[in-house]
């Protein structure tokens, strides 16, 4: 029998889901508590899942990974049902294997089959899927093909010159990271593309299905690192930018076990299960704000950060809540300005401009309170007043913990940054350390101004990444648009 094309189509659909990357501007060690937040802006830089069907010969039950940036990244999978109708999933051997991708598909997969009925599921898996799993090249430090290339690292132009998606030179073992969160945004894109090509999800607009997608993806990024973290990075992938308060570790206490019984794990995991206590509160940069980024060659490993910092706030735990309050109170203050700012400039969008344009000539140390009319420029003085001192509460933070979350190298660095008229804020996002800076400006003359800063840094190797501050979390793809 010849198939005719339309019906192929049908049979062949391509899916494709996207989940940005995170800078937390602040929170950072806070958001690991329940009674604090944390402000989490998601990137322009995203990951994308690609599902295709396998078909051939030898497609029946098997699903074949790979992520064409990395050496050794093809992995292949097995996947029928049992009997009992229950998921038989296992690796197929191979040179090298990916945890997150592996426990991604197991999960997700078993609550997939809950959700739908098992023939249609058989049917799927029967012409076996092929994906692919790319990411912009502003998680990866792309330091091997920019070198290749003869560019600059130090430059914000080099970067402009790769093409898409390019070859890192490297096995994702090796990979030098940015810190924009690969890992959460490859789960998260690869929870929502697996429940769009099963059918389980027809969106990503309605409410309860992003919640089934983070309770999802937050369950497998957990089970994948081994501990149950804050989970604002993935929280990050699947709503954008927002204020974030954690979830009850409790949650997913019980449901860590390679064993889980499927009618367990999708109970927890299911949309109406009000256990989920996370709180997600949207937010964006003020008009006009422009967030960069920088990369630091040096890196730091963020577990060891979080691990010290957790082991003096147990043994102190008096000075260490005194400041966690502290800095918690300047950190909401900031979102506060935010907020404000964004009120005010849908309030008299002309005044906003014109303030923020004045304010863009000048360093901010000299921006003054001016006269008490003039309510946006009140507030930007409010805003980095506050900001100055959530830096020193940092600062306070890694003298009191031995930890360098604000190293004095890069307090150098951002103090510069601070100098240019028009920058707003300069610091360290997340865990802070050697990974990473960022700054949010007023004008382009102020972008080219810091990004010459950190060009000439003698200190660290400090290299721009091209990605912006962009709101939208997990997405569909239409896969006859445009790229
Ligand atoms: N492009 C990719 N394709 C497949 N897996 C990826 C990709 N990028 C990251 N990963 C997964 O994420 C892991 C990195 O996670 P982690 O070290 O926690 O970094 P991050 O802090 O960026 O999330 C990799 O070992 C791999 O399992
Ligand atoms: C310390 C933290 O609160 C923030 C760490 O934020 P980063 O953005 O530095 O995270 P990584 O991408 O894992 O390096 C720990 C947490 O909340 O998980």
């Amino acid at each position: 029998m010849v198939t005719s094309s339309t019906d192929r189509q049908q049979r062949q659909p391509i899916t494709i889901a996207s989940a940005p990357g995170k800078v937390l501007v602040t929170g950072g060690y806070l958001v690991l508590d329940q009674q604090y937040t944390g402000l989490v802006i998601g990137t322009s830089a995203r990951f994308y899942t690609v599902i295709r069907t396998l078909g051939g010969d030898k497609a029946q039950g098997t699903i074949k990974v790979r992520s064409p940036q990395f050496n050794q990244a093809t992995w292949e999978y097995t996947a029928s049902v049992s009997q009992e109708n229950t998921l038989l999933f296992a690796p197929k051997p191979s040179e090298s294997s990916n945890k997150f991708v592996q426990t991604c598909l197991r999960f997700a997969l078993i609550v997939v089959l809950q959700s739908m009925d098992v023939t249609l599921f058989n049917q799927i898996l029967k012409e076996g899927l092929d994906i692919s799993i790319v990411g912009d090249n502003d998680f990866y430090s792309q330091r091997e093909e920019l070198e290749k290339l003869g560019l600059s690292i130090k430059k914000a132009s080099s970067r402009e010159q790769l093409t898409a998606f390019c070859d890192t030179h490297a096995t994702l073992g090796s990979v030098n990271k940015t810190g924009l969160g690969s890992s959460a945004a490859l789960t998260t894109s690869l929870v929502a593309a697996l429940f769009l090509h099963f059918g389980v999800l027809s969106d990503l607009d309605q409410e309860k299905n992003l919640t089934l997608v983070h309770n999802v993806a937050q369950f497998v990024h957990c089970f994948a690192q081994g501990k149950v973290g804050s989970g604002f990075d993935v929280s990050a992938a699947v709503y954008g930018s927002h204020r974030y308060q954690r979830f009850d570790p409790s949650i997913l206490a019980p449901i860590m076990d390679e064993n889980v019984d499927p009618t367990v794990l999708n109970k927890a995991l299911s949309h109406d299960n009000n256990r989920w206590d996370n709180k997600v509160l949207s937010i964006s940069l003020p008009p006009r704000f422009q967030m960069i980024l920088a990369d630091i060659d040096a890196g730091s490993h963020t577990p060891t950060l979080v691990s010290k910092v957790l082991k003096w706030h147990k043994e102190q735990p008096e000075k260490a809540n005194k400041l966690w309050n502290e800095l918690g109170a300047y950190n909401s203050k900031v979102e506060q300005h935010f907020r404000d700012l964004k009120s005010a400039s849908t309030n008299d969008e002309s005044a906003y401009t014109e303030s923020l344009a004045e304010l863009a000539q000048l360093p901010a140390s000299q921006w003054a309170k001016g006269s008490s009319d003039n309510k946006v420029q009140q507030l930007m003085v409010d805003l980095v007043t506050d900001f100055t001192k959530v830096r020193e509460l940092l600062q306070q933070m890694s003298a009191a913990t031995g930890v360098p979350i604000e190293p004095t190298e890069q307090t150098e660095l951002l103090d510069q940054c601070m100098a240019v008229p028009g920058t707003v804020m300069a610091g360290v996002p997340g865990a802070g350390g050697y990974d990473a800076i960022y700054c949010i400006v007023l004008s382009d003359e102020a972008k080219e101004s810091v990004h010459q800063i950190w060009e000439q840094w003698a200190g660290c190797s400090v290299s721009p990444l091209l990605c912006q501050a962009d709101s939208k979390g997990v997405t569909v793809v239409d896969p006859k648009a445009d790229s």
